[in-house]
């Protein structure tokens, strides 16, 4: 099952230096295991923004928000998912 998802990160501007440098470095590691394992597609830079939009492929609805909520940095993002199926017309086989 393929998902669009956006997260926008909001630190607070008061918070600790060392802890947002540590959340950034185990958000790109979780990210980064998840890329390897295919689960987590895309992930792209909205420009201007320190947002992504991402697409997900899991087994369920659940194993997306499970997901989702292991994301170290989840308490200060706003995420919005969108459900997404095959286009008729897409060439691309491999689209689930
Ligand atoms: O920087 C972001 O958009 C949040 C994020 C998701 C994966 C990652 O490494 O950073």
């Amino acid at each position: 099952m393929l998902f669009h998802v956006k997260m926008t990160v909001n630190l607070p501007v008061d918070m600790n230096t060392e802890l947002a440098t540590r959340l950034k470095a185990d958000e790109k590691a979780f990210s980064q295991r998840l890329q390897d394992q295919g689960k987590w597609r895309h992930l792209w830079r909205i420009a201007g923004l320190y947002a992504n939009y991402s697409v997900f492929d899991v087994d369920s609805v659940q194993e997306l928000h499970d997901l989702l909520m292991q994301l170290p940095l989840y308490p200060y993002m706003a995420i919005e998912v969108t459900a997404m199926c095959r286009h008729p017309s897409s060439i691309r086989e491999d689209d689930r």
